[in-house]
């Protein structure tokens, strides 16, 4: 097998690691193209390593420092900017699959761009099917693209449905409760960002990051399955599991469950969404069950984790709901990560924003697109900025 891949977000989290798969790839992932949003000294050294065909910055100044600095070192490589940018970097003709790894909602116009030319997609970028899964699905069904997850969670379940019956089978998304699972709700109210970002047992980005602390992410995955994997919410489960071994779990009819186990590595799922249906030889730390702490599950506490049933209540309600929940909640987490909000005011302002908007049931692009820069702007007004906050 061999692939060319755009990477878009290249910088973060999943993008620095998907290097590393590709490094270990012996040359059947090729780098293509890169992609970023401002941090163009990152990127240059990517570039210099990995020389993609072309190069997307979402900001226009860091874009043009990128492209001088590649001017000084007599690189040919062009430069594009703004979500345009990112699109044409996703819809290069060598590129065979996209890696969708930036934060935020701002991943679905060039999700929806590689879709449309063609292109698998490697799904990290769960917010893309939170704000639009029915049109995203739709559109891949059209194309006849796949979407292949790479967000543990959901390649475990990926893995475990694999050549089985699936009628009736219940999915059970684990979630390792984050830094302040045994926290109370009074001492919810105290804690702060530098709290929230130091998570248990994943090193991921600041965003992801304070939605494990909230459980908002969980709600975020529950409605990833949903468009996923075409099951119904009330067959979606999440249990709290504090030692992050068993990534999730599949209920069959027959009651036998199958889970997908490792260590807290996200290099393994990046590196089966880029090799399915193959596997490849690792030499990544394994789990050593003589080692392994005992596993644990139990119910979330919703009282104490809002955000997960605000992100539940979106999901059910679905039409422009669960865009509204999702930026509103990315401009809440950002102000949380300023300093701006407490930790208990981002789901408060998410429910606001849930509230004070204008329902619609069945909204197209534009809707969607409108519908998340109206619970930008709301939000903004709420934590008392004056002025757009940007994804
Ligand atoms: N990290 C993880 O382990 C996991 C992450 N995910 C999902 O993957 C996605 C990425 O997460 P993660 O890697 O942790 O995030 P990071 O914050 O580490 O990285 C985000 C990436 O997106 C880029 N980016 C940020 N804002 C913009 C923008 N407005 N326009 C274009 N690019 C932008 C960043 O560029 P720059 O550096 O220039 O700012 C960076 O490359 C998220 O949707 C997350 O939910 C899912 C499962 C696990
Ligand atoms: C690694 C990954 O997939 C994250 O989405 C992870 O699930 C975060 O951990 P939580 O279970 O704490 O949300
Ligand atoms: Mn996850």
């Amino acid at each position: 097998m061999n692939k060319g891949i755009a990477i878009l977000g290249s910088t973060g989290s999943i993008g620095r690691q998907t290097l590393e798969v590709v490094d270990r790839s012996e040359g059947r992932l090729t780098v293509q193209a890169l992609a970023a949003g401002s941090n163009w000294k990152e990127l240059l050294a990517q570039i210099e390593i990995y020389r993609p065909r072309l190069a997307a910055m979402m900001e226009t100044e860091a874009a043009e420092r990128l492209a001088e600095a590649l001017r000084e070192r007599e690189l040919s490589i062009p430069v594009v900017t703004g979500e345009a940018g990112l699109a044409e970097a996703a819809c290069l003709p060598e590129v065979d699959t996209v890696v969708t790894a930036v934060s935020g909602a701002i991943g679905l116009g060039p999700t929806m761009a590689a879709i449309e030319a063609g292109k698998e997609i490697a799904l990290a970028n769960k917010e893309t099917l939170v704000a639009a899964g029915p049109l995203v699905m739709a559109a891949a069904r059209r194309r006849e693209v796949a979407i292949l997850p790479v967000d543990s969670e959901h390649s475990a379940i990926f893995q475990c449905l694999q050549g089985q019956d699936r009628r009736l089978a219940r999915l059970i998304l684990t979630a390792s409760g984050g830094p302040f699972r045994d926290k109370s709700l009074e001492e919810l109210h105290q804690v702060t960002p530098e709290d929230a970002l130091r998570h248990p047992n994943w090193r991921m980005g600041p965003k992801i990051t304070i939605d494990s602390a909230s459980l908002m992410n969980k709600g975020l995955e529950v409605i990833e399955a949903r468009w996923l994997f075409d099951i119904d919410f009330d067959d979606i489960e999440v249990l709290v599991h504090p030692q992050s071994i068993v990534h999730s779990m599949v209920e069959f009819a027959d009651g036998s469950f199958l889970g997908q186990m490792g260590l807290p590595d996200m290099r393994l799922p990046i590196q089966y969404a880029l090799t399915y249906p193959e596997r490849w030889q690792t030499g990544w730390p394994r789990l050593d069950f003589t080692k392994t702490a005992a596993l644990t599950f139990r119910r979330p506490d919703l009282e104490r984790f809002p955000s997960l049933e605000l992100a539940l209540t979106a999901g059910r309600t679905g039409g422009s709901l669960p865009a509204v929940m999702n930026a509103a909640n990315e401009v809440a987490v950002h102000a949380f990560l300023d300093h701006r909000i407490g930790f208990m005011d981002i789901p408060r302002i998410v429910r606001e924003a849930m509230e004070a908007h204008e329902w619609q049931k069945e909204p197209d692009l534009p809707a969607i697109r409108q519908a998340d820069a109206w619970a930008r702007r709301f939000v903004a007004e709420q934590v008392g900025k004056g002025r757009e906050v940007s994804a």
